[in-house]
This record gives C-alpha cells, structure tokens and sequence, in this order.
C-alpha cells in the first residue's frame, strides 16, 4: 500500500529528526543525485560533462536542489544552478563550493532574465526543480508562476524534451488535494522526500508527477496512523480476498443480486452480472428487466431471494419499486451498489456506509448539484478528491469516483486513489462491469463489510481488479470493450493470489 501523507502530518513527523540533528536534507539530496547519475547511466549517458540544470526556490525544496546540484558538481557534471533572491544559505555555500554554476535573476521576470532562463533551460538536458515543495500555499505566486510557464512551454518546444526531476513535488502543484491552482512544471519523475504525498496519488496532479520514487528519511515511527490517502496495490488486495475453503459451499462464498439492465439497455444487465460472475461469488440472482442475462450465463439464478450484496441500476429504466428493495437491505446490513440511475436514490436521503456510490463525473455533479452545491462538471473534473469526499460526507455513503485514476471516499473521510489503468478503459459499459464487480467483492466479504471502513476498501480493492484488467487486457496498447475487462478479471485475480 501507498499511504501519502499532508504536508502538516510531514512537518510533524520531520520535527523530532530535526531537533535531534539527523542530516534529512544531506540524504535527501544525496539521493536526488544519484536518481540523476541513474537516469543517465540508465540512457547510457556519459556522467561527466552532462548538463543539469537546478532550479532553486526559496524554501527548503531549493536546499535540497541545491546540496544535490553540489553533489553531482563533484561527480564532474556540468551544473547551472538558477535562482532569484534569499534562497538556503547553507546550500548555497555547498553549490558554490562544488563549482555549481550560480546565476542570480535579480530582475526574475524581465524580458531579459527570461530569455536567461530560457538559455539555460535549453542548455541543460536534466533540469532538478526545486522552486516549489511542500512549504507550497495555493497557486504558484511570481516570479516562480511566470518561470513555470516560461520553463513549460520551452519543454513542449524542445526537440529533445529535458528529463525533469521533481524535488518533492512537481512545483505548481496543491500538495494536499491533488489539484493544479495554477501554472505547474510536469515532471518525468519525481523523489518523494520522507513519504508520498496526496498529490502524488490523486488526480489531477498524479498526473504530472511521472514516475514517483519514495526517499526514506526515516521518520515514518512519528507519521500518524491514518494516511490521508492510499493506494491499494496487488498485496492488500489479496490479503483481503477470501480464498474458498474446501467446506465452503455457494452460500458460504457470497450471494450477489442484481437489479440491472431493462428492455431499453438490455447489454448494462449482461455487463454488469458478467462483472460480478468474473469475481467469483457463490451464486449470482439476477432480478433486473434484461431478457439476455440468463441466456448469456446459464449459472445465473433468476428471480429475487437471499443475498449478501445489492446491486442497482446500471441501465435501469425505471426505479419505481427498487427504492423500497433498496431501503430494506441497507436497512437489513446488506452492502447496496448504487450504479447509473439508481444514484438519484442518494438525492435526498441519507445512507449508511454500505450503500457504495460509482458515478462518473457528470453523475457525480449532479449528485453535488441535488445536494444543493454550486458547481459543475469543470469543477468536479479539476477536483475529484473533493467531490468525491464531500459526496461521501453529504450522503453518508461511500463513494466510487470513476476517473482515469478512481478516487474513493468514505463517509469518514479515508480516501483511495487507485491508478494504473489504460485510458482505454473509457469505453460504454466499463462501468457496469465494475458495478457487478463491487457487488462480489462486498457479498464475499458479507461478514464485516458493514464494519467502519469497510465498504470503501473493499470497492477500492474491487476497483483495483477492474484497473489491473483493463491493463491485462489492453496490453501494451489495443482497444479494449467492456466484456474484455470482465474475462480478464479472473487472470488478475490468479496473478494476485499466486
Ligand atoms: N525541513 C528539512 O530539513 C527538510 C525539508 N525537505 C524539503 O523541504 C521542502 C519543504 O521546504 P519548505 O517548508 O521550506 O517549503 P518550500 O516548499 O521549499 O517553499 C517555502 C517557500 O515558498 C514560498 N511560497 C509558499 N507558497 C508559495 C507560492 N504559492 N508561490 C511562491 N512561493 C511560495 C514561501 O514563502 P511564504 O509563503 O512563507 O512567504 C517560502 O519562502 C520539502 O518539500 C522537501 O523538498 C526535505 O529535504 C527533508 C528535510
Ligand atoms: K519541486
């Protein structure tokens, strides 16, 4: 598991090493320096002599920028380091000391400290941005929001784009929610001094992070005990799978009932029960108005009865009468997915935590919008973390937010992001695969899927599965339709349990 961190929780846990005198800085540097000599030995780059150039904030994010330029100066590289103002003394006497190049802007956005920057950005095929960390308080302020965009622009321009090594964070970026106030400096990878940070998991700064690699200062005995984001991987995924025993039985692995698909969208009902079969449930009942569902999957119970876990909605025309069916399970301490149309069922009341919520942006804005928030789909798409957090607070549901990366909520404010799937999963009928999918995850977790907590792991973990095989089954690029995502569940779940 990933678990990022807030920038407060950081400063908490970096504050005892201080004191004590522990040199986090001096290893942080150290390391960025050597993910530096990496990436050209990696390139099969001559070290000495290749150009780098630093870019140095005023914080402790330019320190490290420059005790790393210092180090790979005494490597023989042939370092620029470029900076404006007060910036860290101490670093500064190292750079100078090394032989860094140091070019001052006093003037930092005239028209002609700007083509400077532009020069030596040109001039250096690594640049290490140090401007911004996690001291960063919303959108980059002047003169570091016009060199950002100056640096950005001269990047797109360039024939040989610079491989960008973000110190901590990509400089721009909102470290705590993941989102982008202003102008921001993608990275092509990024050292994660101590811990992740949220922004390296949600979206949309996930994005501009590149690869993220995770330096240990030691500190993590003083982080606290709850993460203010995670991300699932493989592992905690099958730590909590439920691998059938030799005395289970049908009941005993997970009944699942679907109320999906209707005349009209006769295929969200296939989809979706071909999401929950994939996962491996005891029995699937399906109760929805699709007349394909039995004949597409023979081992499929027709008609209501017994269940562990609900699922509702995915192409259902019409929710007269599941309303009630809805209320009675949650009331019961079934675990209800609340799919497509059905999430109009959380407009006005309010649900306990096992109802699990899987809109998609534009659902989700109009759950925000009935909930009586002004907002709208732009706003949500910049800020999943907080529409997803505030839908799971207004309601008392979890929620799934279906995003390139899905970002999922707790009621009491746990948050997951979980990356790694192909943009090609953006395909019509994704999402009822993944409704199925949650609905198994839950029922073969019936006992304590109710518990604090519980639901949002859980269809985090099932959003995990349906990550990884749409990635299975995309390969290394080919368009993928939904039933593939399906038939590639149970290889994923092989590969995670064996
Ligand atoms: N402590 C340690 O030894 C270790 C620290 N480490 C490293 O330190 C980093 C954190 O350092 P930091 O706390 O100095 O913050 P940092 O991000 O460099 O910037 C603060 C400066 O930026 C300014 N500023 C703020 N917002 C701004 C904006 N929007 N636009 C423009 N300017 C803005 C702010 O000005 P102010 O708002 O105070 O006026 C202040 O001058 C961390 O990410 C990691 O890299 C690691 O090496 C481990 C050891
Ligand atoms: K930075």
């Amino acid at each position: 598991m990933i678990r990022a961190f807030s920038a407060e929780a950081v400063r908490s846990a970096e504050a005892p090493l201080l004191a004590a005198g522990e040199p986090l800085m001096r290893r942080a540097s150290y390391a960025i320096a050597n993910r530096t000599i990496s990436y050209l030995r990696a390139g099969g780059f001559t070290i000495p002599g290749s150009t780098v150039l630093a870019l140095v904030g005023p914080g402790n994010n330019g320190g490290d920028a420059l005790f790393a330029s210092a180090f790979l100066a005494d490597r023989g590289l042939d370092v620029t380091a470029l900076y404006t103002g007060t910036v860290h003394d101490a670093g500064l006497a190292a750079a100078r000391r090394a032989g860094v190049r140091l070019i001052e802007l006093v003037e930092p956005t005239s028209a002609r400290s700007l083509a400077e920057l532009r020069d030596w950005a040109a001039y250096g095929g690594i640049w290490i941005d140090g401007l911004l960390g996690i001291g960063a308080r919303g959108a980059a302020r002047e003169p570091f929001a016009t060199w950002i965009s100056v640096l950005d622009a001269g990047r797109r321009a360039s024939p040989d784009e610079p491989f960008i090594i973000a110190v901590d964070v990509p400089s721009g970026v909102s470290v705590d929610d993941g989102e982008l106030p202003g102008p921001v400096l993608p990275a092509s990878l990024t050292v994660a001094t101590g811990c992740a940070k949220p922004a390296h998991l949600l979206p949309p700064a996930r994005y501009v992070c590149g690869d993220v690699d995770v330096v240990d200062l030691g500190f993590d005995a003083h982080l606290p005990a709850q993460a203010e984001v995670c991300e699932l991987s493989d592992a905690d995924v099958a730590d909590l799978w439920p691998v059938p025993g030799l005395a289970d039985h049908k009941y005993t692995r997970g009944v699942v009932g679907l109320i999906t698909g209707s005349q009209t969208y006769p295929g969200a009902g296939v989809l979706s029960v071909a999401g929950a079969l994939a996962a491996g449930p005891g029995m699937v009942r399906y109760w929805g108005g699709s007349p394909h569902v039995v004949q597409a999957y023979p081992e499929v119970v027709p008609g209501s009865g017994q269940v562990h876990s609900l699922v509702v909605g995915s192409g259902l025309d019409d929710l007269t009468g599941v309303a009630n069916e809805v209320t009675a399970a949650l009331d019961a301490g079934i675990p209800v997915v609340l799919d497509a149309g059905a999430i109009e069922l959380a407009y006005t009341r309010k649900l306990p935590e096992w109802a699990v919520l899987t809109p998609h942006a534009g659902e989700l804005t109009a759950l925000l919008s009935a909930r009586g928030l002004q907002t709208d789909r732009a706003e949500v798409e910049s800020r999943p973390a907080w529409a997803a957090r505030t839908a799971a607070t207004l309601t008392g549901a979890s929620v799934v937010a279906k995003f390139a990366t899905d970002v999922i909520a707790s009621p009491s404010g746990q948050l997951y992001a979980q990356g790694g799937a192909p943009a090609w999963r953006a395909t019509a009928g994704a999402g009822d695969v993944l409704a199925g999918l949650i609905g198994t995850v839950l029922a073969m977790n019936a006992e304590h899927a109710c518990e604090p907590g519980q639901a949002s792991l859980l269809a985090a973990a099932a959003t995990h599965i349906h990550g990884q095989a749409a990635a299975l089954a995309a390969g290394s690029g080919r368009p993928i339709r939904a039933l593939d995502i399906a038939a590639h569940i149970p290889p994923v779940i092989e590969r995670i349990l064996t």
